[in-house]
């Protein structure tokens, strides 16, 4: 990997927050938080970015309890201000309203989107823009679901690998069994992104940055980014 110096990246990503935020005429920030290194390092951020105009959501909908303890752990070690809004009966519900078949994945990627919807709401409510965790490797490969945790404002990750991401969680001091713990969407139990994809991010990371890397791995990558062009694209107009 790139050596880089994590502290004067997390200064740049603090100030572009903070003049992001103010050009939008907007005055703060709301993150949602999964418990996991992502998520933990962007509210980290936006904390830095907005000590007193931003609030943090943890989710949980239908997720392993754990990972809602691990949120509130990092909220409260860096005296973040956090809500917990369970989704869990709301996805229920609607589920039981439109389901019409199995499909793991229509139905697990619901959650995200609910997420989203919850996010906009504080946002509308207190003129804060909706900031996002998504990395330049999930971005790459298409890797989130689109208009819900693709769902967002600002993307301040977007540039930084999976394994960039961890790097600049250990200078943040964001707890270890967070950066430990296998990266998961979370979208069904025992969902691992790793197990997912079929390879590991630090293959594909190399790939991205090199160009280089095993058959396998550059199929995965290829493959990925071509099927979910569309995810970063505005909607196609029919030009008149
Ligand atoms: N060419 C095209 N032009 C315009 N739109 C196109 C399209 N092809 C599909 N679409 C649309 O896109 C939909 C498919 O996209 P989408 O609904 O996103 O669904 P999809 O990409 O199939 O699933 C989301 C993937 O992201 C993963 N994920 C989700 C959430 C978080 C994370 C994480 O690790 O953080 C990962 C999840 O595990 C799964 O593999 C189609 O149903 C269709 O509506
Ligand atoms: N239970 C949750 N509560 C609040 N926000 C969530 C929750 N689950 C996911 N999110 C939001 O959606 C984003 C995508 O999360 P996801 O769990 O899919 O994996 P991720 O990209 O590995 O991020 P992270 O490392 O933060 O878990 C998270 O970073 C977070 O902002």
């Amino acid at each position: 990997m790139l050596e880089r110096d994590y502290a004067k990246i997390s200064d740049g990503l603090v100030n572009w927050i903070q003049n992001k935020v103010s050009d939008a005429g907007s005055k703060g920030a709301v993150v949602g938080m999964s418990g996991g290194i992502d998520s933990s390092v962007m509210a980290v951020l936006s904390k830095r970015a907005f000590p007193d105009q931003m609030l943090a959501l943890i989710m949980p909908c239908q997720s392993n309890s754990q990972d809602k303890e691990d949120a509130i752990a990092v909220a409260e070690k860096f005296d973040i201000d956090y809500e917990v809004v369970d989704l869990t009966s709301t996805y229920e519900h609607l589920l039981a309203k439109i389901k019409k078949e199995d499909n793991k994945l229509a139905e697990a990627n619901i959650k995200p989107r609910l997420r989203m919807t919850t996010l906009y709401y504080y946002a509308n409510l207190n003129n804060y823009l909706v900031v996002g965790t998504d990395n330049k490797s999930e971005l790459t490969l298409g890797y989130f679901t689109k208009y819900g945790d693709g769902g967002i404002d600002l993307a301040p990750l977007g540039d930084l690998l999976k394994t960039e991401v961890r790097e600049l969680a250990k200078m943040l001091n964001i707890p270890e069994r967070i950066i430990a713990k296998p990266p998961s969407a979370g979208l069904w139990a025992g969902q691992t992104d790793e197990e997912e994809l079929g390879v590991s991010y630090e293959a594909i990371d190399k790939y991205i940055l090199t160009g280089e890397g095993p058959e396998k791995v550059k199929s995965v990558v290829e493959e990925a980014q071509k099927k979910s062009e569309h995810k970063l694209k505005m909607p196609e107009i029919f030009n008149l």
